[in-house]
């Protein structure tokens, strides 16, 4: 098992099938303000050709699979209402918490993302910080001038799961074109759920479930949204942020 507040993976038990990578608690920020924040985790088979390897060394390798290998994933939001959502591979559904029976109840089978959405959700103070192509996006849609001819309004909470699941719920893009977020915890999981739901996991360039993993704490770009909204976002080519003029983290 692998966490993302753990510099390294725990190895459990030798006998156990599954491999758990996680963020325990995403957005871990806000928490004192009250804002949503999540649970992210992804879940894949135990590697047993590497049974044979040192624990240090087959821990290692059993979270560094690529996110394509992944066997269920999901998140949960903590907001007004408490929304686990999860895919095993076939859809993705999400089930609301009943605090009054303690069970999760199926309110959201098979959830399919609006082809496009009117929404993009990033930090938009970086905006001097990004790259000319994402700047250019972002202008065209404000103002309408994109493939949607609509003016695209922005939401952005600075939490991903709660960014995340409105994106899938309203369509759109949620993004933080910086290497911040986690393959391994954050993007690998969001996009197997954005996926199964009709929509896509980019990081400006590559598909997020193609890309091999070579460091657990490996940060990247990250797009998740309406396949219609990524396609076009992706089309502007140049929209990962390289330059971190000094932010935190
Ligand atoms: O400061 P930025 O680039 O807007 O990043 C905000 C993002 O960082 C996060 O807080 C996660 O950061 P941590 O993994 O360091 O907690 C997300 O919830 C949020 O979407």
């Amino acid at each position: 098992m692998a966490s993302e507040e753990d510099d390294a993976p725990v190895w459990i038990t030798d006998n156990a099938p599954f491999v758990v990578v996680t963020d325990p608690l995403d957005g871990s920020r806000n928490i004192d303000a009250s804002i949503p924040s999540g649970t992210i985790f992804g879940i894949y088979n135990r590697l047993t050709e590497i049974d044979n390897l040192q624990t240090e060394e087959k821990a290692l390798l059993n979270s560094l699979q690529s996110g394509n290998r992944l066997i269920a994933a999901g998140y949960v939001l903590y907001s007004s209402a408490t929304i686990l959502c999860t895919t095993f591979g076939s859809g993705a559904h999400a089930f609301t918490l009943d605090h009054s029976t303690g069970d999760f109840v199926l309110t959201h089978p098979d959830i399919k993302i609006p082809l496009r959405g009117q929404i993009y959700s990033v930090n938009d103070a970086r905006y001097f910080d990004w790259p000319e192509g994402l700047r250019r996006y972002i202008d065209t849609i404000r103002q309408g001038k994109g493939k949607f001819p609509k003016k695209y309004f922005a939401r952005y909470i600075c939490s991903l799961v709660a960014d995340f699941h409105r994106t899938l719920m309203y369509g759109g893009v949620a993004m933080n074109p910086r290497d911040h977020l986690r393959l391994v915890y954050e993007a690998n999981p969001l996009s197997f759920v954005a996926e199964q739901a009709g929509g896509k996991g980019s990081d400006g360039k590559n598909r997020i479930l193609s890309i091999q993993p070579v460091k657990l704490h490996q940060r990247l770009p990250l797009f998740l949204g309406s396949p219609e909204d990524i396609e076009e976002l992706e089309s502007y080519g140049d929209v990962q942020q390289t330059v971190n003029p000094g932010y935190d983290v």
